[in-house]
């Protein structure tokens, strides 16, 4: 008797064990989700002041990608397409930034007529909450039509003289540029963009844009072989690019990045256009031809998508799965001083 009793002393001990592993695996549980738990909000208090930020920041775990589209270049500079960044998370990144993005826009001509829709639909989509200010050149101030700017944002309208081809519009804008960017912007702003005013905003475009060098891939070529591209192939001018060597195609309806980089491109690009007119020769689509030489020898850091410049809103590709800026249909003999 005296053995079964030790036997069910024993068990019983053994029981009680059991129960005091579990009672304390239980709460050692607990104790481990709430210590993290305060951790890591802790860790946020630190670094920032707003009150959702544990909720933003724990976005970085989501998993971006792309498998239709390359997102970075061989040269690691990301490719901006829809579906690779957090556009919340990017936000509060640059807003801590204070940032001014001065953007250039050209209006000669019959050209102000699009003033409007540039304008207001750019209040709609272009870096909404960030400070922006747009410098218009136009030959006709008085065509400038009144826009409510969103906060932060400021028109400042520029008369320059009027030309008679469209062609020297558009090349004669990288002198400008330059001049405005030496002159004037050193102490006004952080990065330039420089837009055609042809076109019209249908999506963001955002922060995610902005960068040291940044080049948008043309509309019409993103998806061609390179001996497609419409690169300068005569040798005689500066924008002369062999048939073997090129990246990509770029546009020259868009263009940015910091003010020294894009000083530097325009500089470059207004001087080797000049030597093309000294030798009595003009590259194929002007200033286009000598950013596509440039971006040649001087990698962009970053590139943005044909979302960042569409061919036109209706115009339909797989790999486009938003439209941010896009090219209005117009009649350019109509519109252009010369067909
Ligand atoms: C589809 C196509 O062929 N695109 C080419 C064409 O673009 P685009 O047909 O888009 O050129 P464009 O007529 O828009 O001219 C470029 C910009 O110059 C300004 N502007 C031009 C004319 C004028 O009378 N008033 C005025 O203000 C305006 O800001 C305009 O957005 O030419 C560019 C410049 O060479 C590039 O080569 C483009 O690849
Ligand atoms: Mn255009």
């Amino acid at each position: 008797r005296q053995t079964r009793f030790r036997c069910v002393c024993v068990i019983l001990l053994i029981w009680e064990v059991c129960i005091a592993n579990i009672y304390f695996f239980i709460y050692y549980c607990f104790k481990l989700q709430t210590t993290d738990h305060r951790k890591s909000h802790h860790q946020v208090s630190n670094d920032v002041i707003h009150t959702h930020k544990h909720h933003i920041l724990t976005h970085t775990q989501k998993m971006l990608s792309r498998t239709d589209v390359a997102s970075v270049t061989s040269w690691l500079a990301p490719i901006i397409w829809e579906g690779t960044f957090d556009a919340t998370l990017i936000d509060f990144i640059y807003k801590q930034q204070n940032l001014t993005i001065a953007t250039t826009v050209f209006a000669l001509g019959k050209y102000t007529r699009f003033l409007k829709d540039f304008l207001e639909s750019a209040e709609q989509h272009y870096f909404v909450g960030f400070r922006v200010h747009y410098y218009l050149f136009t030959d006709h101030p008085e065509e400038v039509p009144e826009v409510k700017m969103g906060e932060n944002h400021r028109l400042i309208v520029r008369k320059v003289p009027s030309m008679n081809r469209w062609q020297d519009i558009s090349m004669g804008r990288m002198e400008i540029l330059e001049k405005l960017i030496k002159n004037e912007l050193a102490s006004e702003a952080d990065y330039i963009f420089c837009l055609d005013v042809d076109a019209k905003f249908y999506g963001r475009w955002g922060v995610e844009s902005l960068g040291r060098l940044v080049g948008v891939i043309h509309p019409w070529y993103f998806d061609a072989p390179r001996d497609k591209f419409t690169y300068e192939r005569r040798p005689e001018s500066q924008a002369y690019i062999p048939v073997e060597e090129g990246d990509y195609y770029f546009t020259g309806a868009a263009f940015g990045g910091s003010l020294e980089d894009v000083h530097h491109l325009t500089k470059t690009c207004r001087e080797q256009m000049n030597i093309d007119i000294a030798n009595s020769i003009e590259a194929l689509w002007h200033e286009e031809s000598h950013l596509n030489k440039y971006f040649l020898h001087n990698k962009p850091s970053k590139l943005l998508s044909p979302e960042y410049l569409w061919r036109d809103i209706n115009a339909w590709a797989a790999q486009i799965k938003v439209v941010r800026f896009s090219h209005v249909a117009k009649n350019n003999a109509e519109v252009r001083p010369n067909a």
